[in-house]
């Protein structure tokens, strides 16, 4: 199987140009102003042209206002919009009407008490992310490079389309596919050599090990 691959918070044509080359089916940016990965919705706008038509430009926010999202969607022209809050399935429809755009929403697990919350969103968020609950003490609501208990996604019911995302790096990627077979992962933390800083060296890594993990003879568990 061949899952959708997204990176996410880019902020440089060179690691975008990277992670394009390399198969990336989407790029993220992150409009949180206290991530080491915000960027303006101006700048996102001129370092998501060359992905246009060849990978999904996400905008990736958090319990946005109508202001932001305005702004957002007329800089960007995203073709997603991850909302990354404690977003209301209500709400999640009147952003779908307003913008046009399909929308996915992001939960933070932990117990399988936690994908319940799934349930309400079904047939209004057109997909899900998985990400783990933030550490004790961080500011970010992703973006933290901690993953959850992957098999806790078993409880899921099969025609649920997400990205596993939460910690993933070229250390574990295997192991998370197979425990998930994820139809989509998700990564940030797992391809930058410090806070906000991608790499193209780890970029390529990452995706060295999707390939190595999704050969026939792994991917059937042989
Ligand atoms: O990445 C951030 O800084 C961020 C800040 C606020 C809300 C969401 C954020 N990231 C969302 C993502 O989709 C990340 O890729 C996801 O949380 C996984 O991050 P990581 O564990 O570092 O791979």
């Amino acid at each position: 199987m061949k899952q959708d691959i997204k990176i996410c918070g880019l902020r440089t044509a060179e690691t975008i140009d990277r992670a394009l080359a390399r198969g990336a089916t989407h790029i993220g940016f992150i409009f949180f102003e206290k991530s080491p990965r915000y960027v303006e919705p101006d700048i996102a706008g001129k370092l998501a042209e060359p992905a246009r038509g060849k990978a999904k430009i996400v905008a990736v926010t958090v319990n946005p206002s109508n202001d932001d999202l305005d702004e957002i969607v007329a800089l960007l022209k995203p073709d997603i919009l991850q909302l990354h809050g404690d977003e209301s399935p209500e709400r999640v429809l009147t952003i779908k009407a307003v913008y046009g755009l399909p929308v996915m929403k992001a939960f933070s697990v932990r117990t399988a008490d936690d994908l319940k919350r799934v349930e309400a969103y079904i047939g209004i968020a057109d997909r899900f992310l998985f990400d783990a609950k933030p550490p004790k003490g961080s500011d970010l609501p992703g973006g933290n490079g901690v993953s959850f208990d992957w098999s806790l996604l078993s409880w899921l019911d099969d025609s649920v389309d997400y990205m596993l995302s939460g910690g993933l790096n070229k250390a574990n990627i295997a192991e998370a596919l197979a425990i998930t077979r994820a139809p989509g992962i998700d990564v940030s933390s797992g391809v930058e050599s410090a806070p906000g800083v991608k790499d193209v060296a780890l970029i390529d890594e990452f995706f060295d090990a999707v390939e190595w993990a999704c050969q026939p003879e792994m991917a059937s568990g042989s």
